[in-house]
C-alpha cells in the first residue's frame, strides 16, 4: 500500500499564533527511582535526567530512543502514573498552566490520552465498543462508534468483542477510536507501531496523522526512527534520559542528517542510509554522569566533553542540540 501522509499547510501567521501557544511544554524534567539495594542502602536510578519537549496542536512530535532508555516512564511521568517510589523534578506546563499531579489526574482521559505500550490496558470484561462509547457524550453512541470503527479499519463485529479476543494491532486501533470519539487534545502513543507488519504500521501512522490533522497534538514514542520520519513534524532524540536533539523533520530530510552524533548514528543505522551498526549502549541509570552522556562513544569527543555537561541549546527556529560542536 502506498500511503500519502498529509501534512498541514499553515500560513506564517497561523504558525506564529500556534507557536506561542504550546499544548505541552516540558523543561528540565527528571525522574529518579529510589530503590532499596543490598543491605539497607538506597539506590537512585536516574532514568530521566534532563528532558525537554514542546508540542502544539496539530503537531506530531516523535520521541525516538533505544529500548530501555526510559521512554515509557517519561509518558507515565507526564500522565502522573509513574511508580510511587519515583521523584519527578522539573517543569511541565499544559496549555500554559503548570501541570500539577492533581491537574494530571483531572486531565487524564479527558484532555490527555495515553495509548499504552502494553496492550492489556483495556477493561478485560467490557465489550470493546462500550469502552469507546464511554468517551462519547452525545446520543446514538453505538452508531457513532460503528462509524469510527469503519474509519480506523475495525470490523463492526469487534464492537461486541472483549479485549482478550483482539490482537495487539486491533487494540491500538481501539485506542485510536477512543481518541477520535473523545475531545482529547493531546495523545501520547507509546510504541504504537510495535509488532505491526508493514501494512498495518503504515495504516496506524496514517490514523495518528489523521488525529493530528484534526488539531490534536500527538507525542509518538518510538524506537523506530524510520516510522517517526514518516509522520512527525519534529523529532526529539532521547539518549540516557536526556533530549540530545530536537530536529525539524523537513530539515533532516533536506540536509540528510541530524546534528548530534548519537542521532546521526541512529540515522546511519537505517537500511536506506547504509545500515551502519550503532556502537554504543546506554549508560546505566544508576551511574552519575559527568560531562556529556554520549562522550564515551562519540567519535568527535574532546576532553571538554568528558568533564563539562553540554546544555540543550537552540540552533535554529526551535531546533535544538546538546553538543558543544554540532
Ligand atoms: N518501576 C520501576 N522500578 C525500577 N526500575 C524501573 C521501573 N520501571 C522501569 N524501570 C527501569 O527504567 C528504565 C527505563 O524503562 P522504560 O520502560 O521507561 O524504558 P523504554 O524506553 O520505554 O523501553 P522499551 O523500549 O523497552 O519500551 C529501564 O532500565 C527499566 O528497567
Ligand atoms: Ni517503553
Amino acid at each position: 500500500m502506498n500511503i500519502v501522509y498529509k501534512f498541514r499547510d499553515e500560513t506564517n501567521e497561523e504558525i506564529e499564533k500556534i507557536k506561542s501557544n504550546f499544548l505541552l511544554e516540558v523543561n528540565h524534567l527528571s525522574l529518579t527511582i529510589e530503590r532499596v539495594g543490598k543491605g539497607s542502602d538506597v539506590e537512585h536510578l536516574h532514568v530521566i535526567r534532563d528532558f525537554h519537549l514542546n508540542i502544539h496542536q496539530g503537531e506530531v512530535v516523535a520521541i525516538v530512543g533505544a529500548s530501555g532508555s526510559g521512554k515509557s516512564l517519561l509518558a507515565d511521568a507526564i500522565l502522573g502514573i509513574h511508580p510511587k517510589n519515583s521523584l519527578i523534578e522539573g517543569n511541565i506546563k499544559y496549555e500554559n498552566q503548570p501541570l500539577t499531579e492533581k491537574r494530571k489526574k483531572r486531565l487524564r482521559g479527558n484532555d490527555i490520552l495515553l495509548i499504552p505500550q502494553m496492550t492489556n490496558a483495556l477493561d478485560p470484561l467490557m465489550k470493546a465498543g462500550k469502552q469507546v462509547e464511554s468517551f462519547i457524550k452525545q446520543k446514538n453512541k453505538q452508531k457513532i462508534v460503528k462509524d469510527i470503527f469503519q474509519k480506523v479499519g475495525l470490523d463492526p463485529a469487534v464492537y461486541h468483542q472483549i479485549p482478550s479476543t483482539l490482537s495487539g494491532g486491533m487494540i491500538r486501533r481501539i485506542f485510536i477510536a477512543m481518541a477520535l470519539a473523545s475531545k482529547v487534545k493531546l495523545i501520547i502513543a507509546d510504541e504504537p507501531t510495535n509488532g505491526l507488519d508493514a501494512e498495518a504500521l503504515d495504516e496506524l501512522l496514517f490514523q495518528l496523522k489523521m488525529l493530528a490533522n484534526d488539531n490534536r497534538g500527538i507525542v509518538m514514542i518510538t524506537h523506530d526512527l524510520e516510522a517517526a520520519m514518516k509522520i512527525a513534524d519534529k523529532i526529539a532524540v532521547f539518549y540516557a534520559g536526556e533530549t540530545v536533539e530536537i530536529a525539524d523533520r523537513k530539515n533532516v530530510r533536506k540536509a540528510g542528517k541530524f546534528r548530534h552524533p548519537y542521532s546521526r548514528a541512529l540515522w546511519n543505522a537505517l537500511p536506506q542510509n547504509g545500515f551502519v551498526p550503532i556502537e554504543c549502549s546506554q549508560p546505566s541509570p544508576a551511574e552519575e554522569i559527568i560531562g556529556c552522556s554520549f562522550a564515551s562513544y562519540c567519535p568527535e569527543a574532546t576532553k571538554r566533553c568528558g568533564t563539562e555537561k553540554p546544555e540543550l541549546r537552540e540552533v535554529e527556529n526551535g531546533e535544538m542540540v546538546r553538543c558543544f560542536y554540532a
